[in-house]
């Protein structure tokens, strides 16, 4: 696979709440399907565990009735290797809180796969889900790129933890440095559970629209850190191909430099 080189400037939104970034966030999903679905006839999505995930259900709302569900295919840019029907489970979560409720066909719901999941076996999770990644750019749902045969998601939906973790991307942790596979794993996740798999940095610095939402006080030192570029964070190095864009609530940007405001 050829390197890859997306690069793109950290932008900020601070809102008022938390209701307030949930409902931002929805409406700028909406508004990327309607420009991909239209363009590609596919959005490809990629969503992440924690909060993020009750969030998703301000897309629910009469508002967005015309999103076009049948043209989306979902992916998660970690997950955590439990069996599908745990409670840690990011699938899991998010088929209780939001997939359930709207008519997107099961054959595009990417989780990780089942056996791996129940059996614990992360290092086979991240093949199985590489392999389907592949086989989805073969088939070109999921689009390149440029010529770096990278793939490109639409729009990846991320959360921060308060180490300054992405994905599941931690602080002093070698999977940050991987470049040369679409998937990685961890056995030893500083955050419970501590079986992962993950997107690796290239695969996530490729998405054409990166949307990182954080909110609340606990993560307002490491929103700092990361707006002062200290790389050690991984979520300080998101970039995007188009748009790398932070959407914080006012507590979560309470202790950014004046000079980022
Ligand atoms: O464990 C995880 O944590 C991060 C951050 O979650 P949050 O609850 O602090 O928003 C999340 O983005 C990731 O997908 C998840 O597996």
């Amino acid at each position: 696979m050829a390197s890859y080189s997306a690069n793109t400037k950290r932008e900020k939104k601070v809102f008022d709440t938390e209701d307030d970034v949930a409902k931002a966030m929805a409406e700028y999903t909406f508004n990327l399907s309607k420009k991909f679905c239209k363009k590609r006839g596919y959005f490809t999505i990629v969503l992440s565990g924690g909060d993020l995930v009750l969030w998703l259900k301000k897309l629910l709302v009469p508002e967005y009735a015309e999103t076009e569900w049948s043209k989306w295919h979902v992916f998660w840019v970690d997950e955590r290797v439990v069996p599908l029907d745990n409670k840690d489970s990011n699938y899991k979560q998010t088929l209780d809180s939001f997939l359930s409720e709207v008519p997107i066909p099961t054959s595009n719901i990417y989780a990780i796969d089942q056996n791996c999941a129940a059996l614990g076996d992360a290092k086979g999770a991240a093949i199985v889900y590489e392999e389907c990644i592949k086989r989805l750019v073969n088939q070109n749902i999921i689009r390149t790129y440029k010529s770096s045969g990278f793939p490109q998601f639409d729009l990846q939906l991320l959360g921060m933890g308060p180490d300054g973790h992405m994905a599941s991307l931690f602080p002093g942790h070698y999977q940050i440095k991987e470049k040369a596979s679409l998937v990685t794993y961890i056995t030893n996740s500083p955050k419970l559970p501590p079986k992962r798999i993950t997107f690796t940095l290239p695969v996530i610095n490729c998405a054409s629209y990166n949307l990182m939402a954080v909110c609340g006080e606990a993560q307002a030192d490491a929103v700092a850190k990361v707006f002062k570029d200290d790389f050690n964070l991984p979520s300080a190095r998101l970039t995007a191909d188009t748009q790398a864009i932070w959407y914080l609530d006012k507590a979560a940007a309470s202790k950014l430099p004046s000079e980022c405001l």
